[in-house]
C-alpha cells in the first residue's frame, strides 16, 4: 500500500503556486506584465542554467584541461595566438573562448584580444579546483544513468574504484598504488579546506594535533607550519601514511610530524594528543560507521581535550546546492557516505558523548565549515 503523508496547512496555498506557476496562461501574461517580467526572465535563465549546466562544466574542464586561465594570466591574447599556444583549430578556439565569455570565465579585450574574465581569474594557479574539475570526469561518466544510480542497479561505478576504501571492510589492506590517486587529489584540494580551517581556528593553543584520516599529510604540514611548536601526527590506512612520512622528510618538517598506519574503524587511535582533527572524513561514511569513529576519537582525547571536525556541510546558507546535490550525488556514486548539517552532526556528536558544539564561521563555508566539540 502507498504511505499516505499527513497533510499541513501550506499545501493549499502552495498547491495554488505550483498550479499558477505551472498554467502556460499566467506564465505568458507574467512574461509580458512589466513588474513581473524581470522575474519571469531570471526564472527562465534559472531553469535553463539547471538544463544545461552539464555543458557549462565541459566547457569547464575543457579550459582546465588546456591550462588556459594560466595561460592568460600572461596577458591577454588573440584567437590566432591562442589556437597556436593550445594546438586547437582556429574555429575550435573560438568556440570554446566564446562559450568561455558567456560563462564569465574569460573576457573580450580591446584589439580582438581575449582576457581572464571574473570566474576565470580566481581560478589561476589553483591545482585544487582544477584537480576537482579534471577528476570530475569519472563523476560525469557514473551520473549518465541518474536512475541507474538510485536504484543501486550496476553501472560504471568509477567513483568507486578511484575511492576503494569505500567498499571494502579490509580498507587496511590496499595497495599503496590504490590510494595513490585519490591520496594526490586531497593533497591537491587540501588547501582549499587548510585555509578554512587554520583561519577560523588557531592552533598554537594546542601541543598536539592527531589529524584521522590525515591523508599523505597535507594538512599535518600546513597545522606545523601554522603553529610552530605543534606536534602533530597523521592516522591514515598504512598505503596512505607512507606517503606522509615522506612528505614531512622533503618539507623538513620530520622533527615535529609522524604518522602512523591502520584503519580507523578496527584500530585504537593513538593517544597523547589535546587535539583530533577529522578533515572531509565524515561525510564519506554512513551514521553507524560515523558514532564508532566519533566513539573512537573521544576514547583517544584525554579529559579537556578537543575535536575539530571541517567538511563542506548540508543546508549551507547561499550554497545549497552543493550539500544534498553535488556532494548528496557524489557519495552515492562513490558508494558510500552522506552530507550532513550541523544539526545532524550535533546529533552525532553528543551521542557519542561530545559536548560544548560549537560552529565557526568560516570565510568560505563552500569550502569546509568547521564544529569544535569538547571531550567530556
Ligand atoms: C576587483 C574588482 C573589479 C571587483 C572586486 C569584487 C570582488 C570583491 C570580488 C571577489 C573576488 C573573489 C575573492 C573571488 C573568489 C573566488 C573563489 C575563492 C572561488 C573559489 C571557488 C572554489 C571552488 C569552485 C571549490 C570547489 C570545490 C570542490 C568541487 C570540491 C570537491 C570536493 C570533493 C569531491 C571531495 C571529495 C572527498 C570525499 C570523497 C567526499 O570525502
Ligand atoms: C576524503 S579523504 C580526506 C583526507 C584529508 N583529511 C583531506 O582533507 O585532504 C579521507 C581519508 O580517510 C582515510 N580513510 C578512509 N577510511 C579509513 C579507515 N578505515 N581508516 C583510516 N583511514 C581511513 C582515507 O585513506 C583518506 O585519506
Amino acid at each position: 500500500m502507498t504511505p499516505v503523508a499527513a497533510a499541513h496547512w501550506s499545501d493549499t496555498p502552495l498547491a495554488w503556486r505550483d498550479r499558477l506557476l505551472g498554467s502556460a496562461r499566467f506564465r505568458r501574461w507574467a512574461e509580458a506584465f512589466v513588474p513581473t517580467r524581470w522575474i519571469a526572465r531570471r526564472r527562465a535563465a534559472q531553469v535553463f542554467d539547471l538544463v544545461a549546466g552539464f555543458v557549462y562544466s565541459q566547457v569547464l574542464l575543457a579550459c582546465v584541461q588546456l591550462r588556459l586561465f594560466d595561460l592568460l594570466a600572461q596577458g591577454p591574447q588573440t584567437l590566432a595566438a591562442l589556437s597556436l599556444r593550445l594546438k586547437l583549430p582556429l574555429a575550435g578556439t573560438e568556440r570554446l573562448v566564446l562559450a568561455a565569455v558567456s560563462l564569465k570565465l574569460l573576457e573580450a579585450r580591446p584589439h580582438d584580444r581575449f582576457g581572464l574574465g571574473p570566474l576565470g581569474a580566481p581560478l589561476v594557479g589553483n591545482a585544487g579546483v582544477a584537480a576537482m574539475v579534471e577528476h570530475h570526469a569519472a563523476l560525469y561518466r557514473d551520473l549518465a544513468d541518474p536512475l541507474a544510480l538510485l536504484r543501486g542497479e550496476a553501472g560504471p561505478r568509477e567513483l568507486a574504484g578511484f575511492w576503494p576504501y569505500a567498499g571494502t571492510e579490509m580498507p587496511d589492506a590496499l595497495p599503496a598504488q590504490q590510494v595513490a590517486t585519490y591520496s594526490t587529489l586531497m593533497a591537491a584540494s587540501q588547501p582549499l579546506v587548510a585555509e578554512q580551517v587554520l583561519q577560523a581556528y588557531p592552533l598554537q593553543r594546542h601541543r598536539r594535533l592527531l589529524d584521522v584520516g590525515g591523508g599523505d599529510g597535507a594538512f599535518a604540514c600546513a597545522a606545523a607550519r601554522h603553529a610552530p611548536a605543534l606536534q602533530v601526527q597523521v592516522f591514515d590506512l598504512p598505503g596512505v601514511v607512507a606517503r606522509a612520512a615522506l612528505r614531512f622528510e622533503q618539507a623538513g618538517l620530520a622533527a615535529r610530524c609522524s604518522a602512523q598506519g591502520g584503519d580507523f574503524f578496527r584500530d585504537e587511535l593513538p593517544a597523547g594528543a589535546d587535539l583530533i582533527s577529522l578533515l572531509r572524513v565524515v561525510h564519506d561514511h554512513d551514521d553507524e560507521r560515523v558514532l564508532r569513529l566519533l566513539r573512537a576519537v573521544r576514547r583517544a582525547l584525554p579529559e579537556g581535550g578537543r575535536l575539530l571536525l571541517a567538511e563542506p556541510l548540508a543546508d549551507t546558507p547561499g550554497a545549497e546546492a552543493m550539500g544534498h546535490a553535488y556532494f548528496g550525488f557524489y557519495l552515492l556514486a562513490m558508494g558510500r557516505g552522506q552530507p550532513r548539517s550541523e544539526a545532524r552532526l550535533r546529533e552525532l556528536l553528543a551521542e557519542a558523548g561530545f559536548t560544548r558544539v560549537r560552529r565557526l564561521a568560516t570565510h568560505l563555508p563552500l569550502q569546509a565549515s568547521v564544529l569544535v566539540a569538547d571531550a567530556g
